[in-house]
């Protein structure tokens, strides 16, 4: 019998904090253990502490996962919560992603301070945005729009936005339900014109290659679905090599046994863009997703990609 506190790991954010309270209620309920047998670890990240550059300028994903991860591997925590979307695909040896819960809304929100819909923001309008898809995404249904940097958390974002310095912002509609913000957007994007982050809208959970004790407890709240899904959409993501430096957007929906997967890539400016459809087994999740990335890749030509550089 275990006596001493699981510890889990996770960083500080409110969005963070509440997506690691439902890993910890999910875990207790399945477990029959009592929430005080959770200890949450807060640990502050290289990417929490930079937060007036953009991401993919200061090394892209990795900065929200080193410390978290250095932990786990010295064994000081026993697992870490995650937005998926923010992990990297490639991660460090001995760790790997051992649970993912079940997915939220996928879609993009819109937060409209002069127009409540992304199409009908005046001429010339100012967006805040990091995300280089969301900008590439903008620019191409707007090319009017003035597409700004803007990082922070969440209620940072909100506070730019009502103080005027931009006319609009688009936040994961995921988050913002985490966070019991459900009023906030203006307008939820239509994931056929504004298809989400691979990975968006789930929680991961990250541990130990082989520590089995762990791995048990964590595979009673892992959610297979969304696994698959997951799964394939970073399969695609690894094939066109992403990070933050690439507008890449992919969907993917598993029944248990089919997986239907969307992926788009653009060009920074919006000006191009290529979509693939592909459907295959479940159980193959991640090579269809990396299929899926070969086509494309094939599809728009290596002259396309010079513009991610
Ligand atoms: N990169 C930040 C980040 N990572 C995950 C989410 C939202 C939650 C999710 O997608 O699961 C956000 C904020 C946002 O995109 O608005």
């Amino acid at each position: 019998m275990q006596t001493k506190p699981f510890r889990i790991g996770t960083r500080g954010s409110p969005l963070a904090l509440a997506q690691t309270r439902e890993t910890r209620d999910r875990l207790a309920a399945a477990h029959g253990l009592p929430p005080e047998m959770f200890e949450v670890v807060v640990l502050s990240t290289k990417g929490d502490r930079i937060t007036d550059r953009p991401l993919a300028e200061i090394g892209g994903k990795g900065l929200f996962t080193e410390e978290l991860e250095q932990q786990l591997l010295s064994g000081d925590l026993d697992f870490a919560v995650h937005s998926s979307k923010d992990m990297p695909t490639k991660l460090p040896d001995g760790l790997f992603l051992s649970a993912f819960l079940p997915r939220e809304d996928i879609r993009d929100a819109f937060v409209g301070r002069t127009a409540p819909r992304l199409v009908e923001l005046p001429e010339g309008a100012t967006v805040g945005s990091s995300s280089l898809r969301r900008q590439a995404l903008i620019r191409r249904l707007r090319p009017d729009i003035n597409v700004i940097t803007y990082r922070g958390q969440v209620e940072t974002r909100l506070r730019k936005l009502a103080e005027g310095q931009v006319d609009g912002t688009l936040l994961a509609y995921a988050g913002l339900r985490r966070l019991g913000m459900t009023d906030v957007p203006t307008e939820l994007l239509d994931p056929k014109e504004f298809p989400p982050a691979p990975a968006q809208g789930a929680i991961c959970i990250e541990s130990r290659v082989g520590d089995d004790r762990i791995n048990t407890l964590l595979a009673a709240i892992d959610d297979p679905r969304t696994h698959e899904a997951v799964a394939c959409e970073r399969g695609f993501l690894a094939t066109l090599d992403g990070s933050c430096r690439t507008p890449i957007a992919g969907y993917g929906q598993s029944d248990g046994a089919h997986i239907h997967f969307s992926g788009m890539i653009l060009t920074p400016d919006g000006t191009k863009s290529h979509r693939v459809e592909i459907d295959g087994k479940a159980a193959d999740a991640a090579e269809l997703g990396r299929k899926a990335g070969e086509q494309i890749r094939d599809e728009a030509g290596p002259g396309f990609f010079s513009s991610w550089t």
